[in-house]
């Protein structure tokens, strides 16, 4: 008996990419999956079933088990830190991680304030480096901190760096690159074997074939 899959999508800057690799691997989507409102959506010619969320939610609806698979952000991986296993680096919605300030901006150790969207990612990298730092937990517009006083340094989505030079801000360091990943619930890596490797297969020969390349708009890499 074949096995029904869920799999989480973020909604947002990766979905286009991730739904265009899924109807590759050969999955019927809806016509109007990218302008829909459903959050439950299925394939029109196999058992698999959608669920639409929030980018940063996805690993928790994976790990929580709702969802079979999913597609995620590294970025959004390292800081969730979820038991889930990462199967697949599907190579789209291309950006780095970065640490960047205003160009005369000084290091004052103890003092040093850092404002991301990646508390725990920034944390762990200043730490690693033996770096005390204060990090301040911001929702978004993360440049906004070191331009109005309440951050020395941001840790943030670098793409094409379009936001950083309009409000002249530099990059100190990388911090990682960063891809969208498929991810998978352990246990029903389990007990869907066949179905989730069967996926996971035709998806590593979609992302082997195909190319990629600047989107002047959005600045991360798309298929072409
Ligand atoms: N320029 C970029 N800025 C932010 N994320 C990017 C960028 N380019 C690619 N990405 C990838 O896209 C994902 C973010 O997608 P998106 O911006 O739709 O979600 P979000 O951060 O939850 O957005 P929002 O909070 O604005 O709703 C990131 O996790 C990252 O992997
Ligand atoms: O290098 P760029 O191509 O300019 O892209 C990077 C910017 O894009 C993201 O912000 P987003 O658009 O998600 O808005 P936000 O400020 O609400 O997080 C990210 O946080 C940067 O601010």
């Amino acid at each position: 008996m074949v096995q029904e899959l869920t799999i989480a999508m973020p909604k947002g800057r990766i979905f286009q990419d991730a739904a265009k690799l899924l109807r590759q691997a050969g999955i019927e989507l809806p016509a109007d999956f990218e302008d829909s409102r459903k959050l439950i959506i299925t394939a029109e010619n196999c058992s698999i079933h959608f669920i639409l969320a929030k980018p940063v939610d996805v690993p928790t609806y994976v790990e929580y088990g709702v969802a079979d698979m999913g597609i995620a952000g590294k970025d959004v991986m390292m800081e969730e830190q979820r038991d889930v296993y990462e199967v697949l680096d599907l190579g789209i919605s291309a950006c780095h991680m970065a640490v960047a300030g205003l160009p005369e901006s000084k290091r004052y150790p103890v003092t040093y304030k850092v404002a991301t969207k990646y508390p725990k990612t920034a944390a762990q990298y200043f730490r690693q480096k033996g770096e005390q730092v204060e990090v301040i937990t911001l929702n978004g517009s993360i440049e906004l901190a070191p331009l109005v006083g309440l951050a020395d340094c941001i840790v943030d989505i670098v793409s094409t760096g379009r936001t950083l030079k309009e409000n002249g801000l530099v990059e100190t360091e990388k911090i990682s690159d960063i891809t969208s990943r498929l991810i998978v619930n352990p246990v029903s890596y389990r007990l869907k074997k066949i179905e989730i490797d069967q996926l996971i297969g035709k998806l590593t020969e979609v992302v082997k074939e195909n190319t990629y390349g600047m989107d002047q708009k959005s600045g991360s890499a798309v298929l072409k």
